[in-house]
C-alpha cells in the first residue's frame, strides 16, 4: 500500500491542480464573500477635503474664546458659499465641508447663538483642528486598499465602494456538484426500507458551501455501480469546476470512485491521507474539473470538506489564504497521545478552553451537532494534561 500523504502536502497538491478561475467584474451589491482578483487602489482622497466630524460652528482657533458673528451655514453635500475671516463663525453640520479660513469646529453644546451673535458657554476645543477630519485621513489616492485575494467582507466592501472604483474585479464562483454514492442512501425525509439510511452528507456539504463563494447545484446520487458512476462523473465534469463525491472512496468491493474516475478518462492525483478521520480522500482531475472524493462517514466528510473542499473552492475563487485558520487554546481536559495519523477530534471551544468530545466514531452524526471546533492532534503527539495548549480549527 502506498504511504499516507501528510495533510499539508495533500492540500498543496490539490491547490496546485488549477489556479483561480477567470476574473469577472461585479457590482458592490453582488460581491459579498467573493475575493478580489486585482489590487484595489484608491482613486480619490477620502475625505477629498476637510470635513466636520460634529454639528457646531467652524471657527479660527486663534479667535478663541470668541465672541463671533455667524456668517452662514455649511451642510453636508454642498460647498460652503464663502470663507471664514477673523471673528467669524459658520454654522456647520457633521460631514459638511469646512470653509476656507476655519481650522477648528466648536460643538454646538459649547456655545450659545442669538441671531448672528455666537458666544462661548462651555470649554471649547482644546486644540487647533478639533472635530475636523483632515483631507485623506481615511486614505489617499493611490493607496492600495485591498490586495489581490482579499475576501470581500462587509468592511472591505465599504472601503472598496469608497475607493472611487466603478466595479470590482473578483474571482468567479466555482460551480460545484455534490454526488453521493451508495445503495443504502435515501434522500433525507423519504421513507426507508431495511438497510437504508438518510443521506445526511449532502445537506451538510451544501450548508458548508453556502458560506463560501461557490455555486452548488442540487445534489446527485448514484448507486454503487461503477459504469453508471463513470458516466455521471463525465457528465458532471463538463458542467462544473469541482465534482465532490461522497462515499465509495475506500477499499471495499463497492467503493468505485477511483475506478470510475479512471474509466471516465480522469486521473487520480492522490489517494489516502495521514489523517483521522478522512484517510481515503481522493483527488483527481477529469477534463477541466477537479474531482474530490470524500469518504462517506459523516465525520470524515465534514473533516475532509473543512480541510480540502472549502480551501479548494476559496482558492478557485481567488483567495490568497484559502486554508482554515489554526488557533490555539488550553485543553479543558487531559488528552491522550497521538497515533500514526493526524487526528482532527470533534471538540468544543468554550470560554477559551478546548474540550474534545467523548464520542469520536467517524460514523456518528450527533457529535457533529455538538462540535464547534476540530482539535488537531499530531502524529505521535505526547499525552497532555489539562491546561496545556492545543491547536484547533473553528467549524461552526
Ligand atoms: N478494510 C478497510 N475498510 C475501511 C478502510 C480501510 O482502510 N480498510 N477505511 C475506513 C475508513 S477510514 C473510512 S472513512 C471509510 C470510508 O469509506 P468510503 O468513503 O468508501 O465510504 P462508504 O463505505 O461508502 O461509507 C462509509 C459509511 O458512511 C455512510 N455514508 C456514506 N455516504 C453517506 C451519506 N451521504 N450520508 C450519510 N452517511 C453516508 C455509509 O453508509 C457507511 O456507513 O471506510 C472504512 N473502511
Ligand atoms: O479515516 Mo476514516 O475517515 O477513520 O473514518
Amino acid at each position: 500500500m502506498s504511504a499516507l500523504l501528510p495533510v499539508e502536502e495533500a492540500q498543496a497538491r490539490l491547490l496546485a491542480l488549477r489556479g483561480p478561475l477567470s476574473p469577472e467584474k461585479i457590482s458592490f451589491f453582488e460581491c459579498f464573500g467573493l475575493y478580489t482578483l486585482d489590487n484595489i487602489f484608491a482613486q480619490r482622497d477620502q475625505p477629498a477635503a476637510p470635513l466636520s466630524a460634529m454639528d457646531g460652528y467652524a471657527i479660527r482657533f486663534d479667535d478663541l474664546p470668541g465672541p463671533w458673528t455667524i456668517i452662514g451655514e455649511s451642510a453636508a453635500g454642498t460647498a460652503p458659499g464663502r470663507s471664514v475671516n477673523a471673528g467669524e463663525a459658520m454654522r456647520i453640520f457633521t460631514g459638511a465641508l469646512v470653509p476656507d479660513g476655519a481650522d477648528t469646529v466648536i460643538v454646538q453644546e459649547d456655545v450659545a447663538a442669538d441671531g448672528t451673535a455666537l458666544t462661548l458657554t462651555g470649554d471649547g476645543p482644546a486644540k487647533r483642528g478639533r472635530h475636523i477630519r483632515a483631507r485623506a485621513s481615511d486614505f489617499a489616492a493611490g493607496d492600495c486598499l485591498l490586495p489581490t485575494g482579499t475576501r470581500l467582507n462587509p468592511g472591505a466592501i465599504a472601503a472598496a465602494a469608497m475607493s472611487g472604483a466603478e466595479q470590482l474585479v473578483v474571482g468567479r464562483r466555482p460551480r460545484v456538484a455534490i454526488l453521493t454514492t451508495g445503495d443504502e442512501l435515501v434522500q433525507a425525509g423519504r421513507a426507508l426500507t431495511a438497510g437504508q439510511i438518510p443521506d445526511s452528507n449532502s445537506p451538510m456539504l451544501a450548508a458548508m458551501l453556502a458560506g463560501e463563494p461557490a455555486t452548488a447545484s442540487l445534489p446527485h446520487h448514484v448507486r454503487d455501480d461503477r459504469a453508471i458512476l463513470a458516466k455521471v462523473l463525465k457528465n458532471l465534469a463538463r458542467r462544473h469546476d469541482v465534482v465532490v463525491t461522497v462515499g465509495g472512496a475506500s477499499v471495499g468491493d463497492h467503493d468505485h470512485v477511483r475506478g470510475a474516475l479512471q474509466d471516465a478518462g480522469g486521473t487520480v492525483n492522490f489517494w489516502k491521507i495521514a489523517m483521522r478521520p478522512g484517510k481515503p480522500l481522493i483527488a483527481g482531475t477529469i477534463g477541466d474539473a477537479i474531482l474530490l472524493g470524500l469518504p462517506g462517514n459523516p465525520s470524515s466528510a465534514l473533516v475532509t470538506a473543512t480541510l480540502f473542499l472549502l480551501p479548494l473552492v476559496r482558492h478557485l475563487a481567488g483567495a490568497r489564504h484559502p486554508l482554515p485558520a489554526i488557533h490555539r487554546a488550553p485543553l479543558a481536559t487531559p488528552l491522550d497521545g497521538g497515533g500514526g495519523r493526524r487526528d482532527y477530534l470533534r471538540a468544543r471551544i468554550e470560554n477559551g478552553r478546548l474540550t474534545p468530545l467523548i464520542r469520536q466514531d467517524s460514523g456518528m452524526t450527533l457529535p457533529l451537532a455538538a462540535a464547534n471546533a476540530l482539535l488537531i492532534r499530531n502524529i505521535a503527539a505526547p499525552p497532555r494534561d489539562a491546561g496545556v495548549m492545543a491547536d484547533y480549527i473553528v467549524i461552526a
